[in-house]
């Protein structure tokens, strides 16, 4: 080796692609997977004086999950979320990567320079590493080749109100310039595809099916169709869908998929672990939008997970403080929409795939590998291989965990997932060979790293 081992990771589950191996994980003092050993390789190794050996027994060694669509809000709204409570939310549901989304912080992730301001709050707080998605508003289509050279690894926009006035919505015009811009280049465009039909809200704000009726499906469908139309004239352009609710787009993504369209979807944990049916009065935890719909929708969802029709499975943690959910109120039509969620996913997903044929590996494809590949990362993150970093979660399927307030690392702990008992307990977060996070102890340093110029 042109580098010394420093630490040599061994389960008897060690998740390379699609197999458990047996073996070990040797790691070079840069962070780096410097060879996957098998288990007689590992009896050599272990025997060198200094190499730290972590030997977990059958617990699961796995690439450590991305989650490619966090809202961490900072600067700005660092009470909502911040850089040191996310990364350690992050940490303890074995993430080792965010991708930052590019709004809710003041400034949001716009211009060269916000994205510098964004850069500087982050830089030293965060315990996973962290990439940026740039945003696209009208007007900046000037900013995004900058913002491309500065590191962001592609840009989101929406289609409908954002929510927060720093981050105006597109029309299809300033789409079809961002795509001109985009063309000449391997970034990626992601939609919040829901387009306004001014549907009227009739009944009362505090049942759920007020809300739920005011953005039907059919906002999803014209906002895809939309998207696809707009991709088709501008085929070199990647084009990702964020947070797929609606199963009645399906057909549409089928289609576009199969005409070659260069276009990903992604669906989330609420929409698969969650049905309308279920949501009581003024429990505005739930609310999200695109919203969660039926149990009809969310079984359909899950045949599109195991058909690879969806790509990947990402949180859109996206909290606020408690009074912009109108807890008292229970007023789901005022209430900020979004739901936190960032540490569970890795549990929550594994507690449900094998109702829906799916299989522990699934976690790697749709949770790890897919989102690394929409943003680029999949050349040095999302798998046990030589020269890629040693990221990886160390955990134990058996174990169940309890959702309650003190386990829950998220600055704000309202969530609806608040009570529930799940599979898949994290024992330690491993980022570029340095553990950040160990099951009962503290986190270590924040020894994350910003992603902006690999
Ligand atoms: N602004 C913002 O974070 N919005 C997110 N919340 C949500 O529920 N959907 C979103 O797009
Ligand atoms: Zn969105
Ligand atoms: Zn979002």
């Amino acid at each position: 080796f042109n580098m010394e081992p420093v630490k040599l990771f061994i389960s008897t589950n060690i998740i390379v692609e699609h197999k458990f191996l047996n073996g070990g994980i040797l790691v070079g003092k840069d962070g780096k997977i410097l060879k996957v050993l098998s288990k007689s390789e590992t009896l050599v190794y272990r025997t060198y004086k200094d190499v730290e050996v972590i030997d977990v027994g059958d617990y699961v060694i796995m690439p450590g999950v991305i989650d490619s669509h966090v809202h961490v809000n900072e600067p700005g709204r660092t009470d909502w979320e911040g850089y040191e409570t996310a990364t350690k939310a992050a940490a303890a549901g074995g993430i080792t990567t965010i991708v930052d989304m590019p709004l809710n912080s003041i400034p949001p992730t716009t211009t060269v320079q916000n994205f510098m301001t964004k850069i500087q709050a982050a830089t030293g707080k965060t315990y996973v590493d962290v990439a940026f998605w740039g945003g696209v508003i009208p007007g900046n289509q000037d900013e995004l080749i900058g913002l491309i050279k500065a590191g962001v690894v592609g840009f989101k926009c929406f289609m409908i109100e954002s929510g927060v006035d720093e981050f105006p919505f597109v029309q299809p015009n300033d789409i079809e310039i961002a795509m001109k811009t985009l063309e000449k280049t391997n970034s990626v465009l992601a939609f919040h595809a829901e387009m306004n039909e001014n549907t009227p809200v009739i009944g009362d704000p505090t049942v759920y099916e007020t809300f739920l009726k005011s953005r039907p499906p059919s906002m999803e469908l014209k906002a895809i169709a939309t998207v696809i139309a707009l991709a088709k004239r501008h085929p070199n352009v990647r084009t990702h869908i964020v947070h797929l609710s609606a199963a009645e787009a399906l057909p549409l993504i089928v289609d576009a998929k199969k005409s070659g369209l260069n276009l990903t979807v992604e669906t989330c944990h609420h929409y698969l672990n969650f049905k309308s049916e279920d949501i009581p009065n003024k429990a505005t935890q739930y609310k999200c939008t695109p919203p969660i719909r039926d149990l009809k929708n969310q079984q359909i969802l899950w045949e599109a997970v195991k058909h690879g029709i969806l790509d990947m499975i990402v949180s859109d943690h996206s909290p606020c403080t408690p009074d912009l959910k109108e807890l008292e109120t229970g007023n789901f039509i005022r209430a900020w929409g979004g739901i936190a969620s960032l540490q569970f996913g890795l549990s929550l997903f594994w507690t449900q795939l094998k109702n829906h044929g799916l299989s522990i590996f699934d976690i790697n494809r749709y949770m790890t590998h897919m989102p690394a590949k929409l943003t680029g990362l999949h050349t040095h993150k999302g798998a046990i291989a030589t020269n890629y970093d040693a990221d990886f979660v160390i955990w134990d399927p058996h174990a169940t965990i309890l959702i309650e307030p003190s386990m829950i690392q998220h600055k704000n702990k309202l969530t609806p997932y608040m009570g529930k008992k799940l599979y898949g307990k994290v024992l330690k977060t491993v980022v570029r060979g340095q553990i950040v996070y160990e099951d009962g102890k503290q986190f270590n340093s924040p020894v994350g790293k910003l992603l902006i110029n690999e």
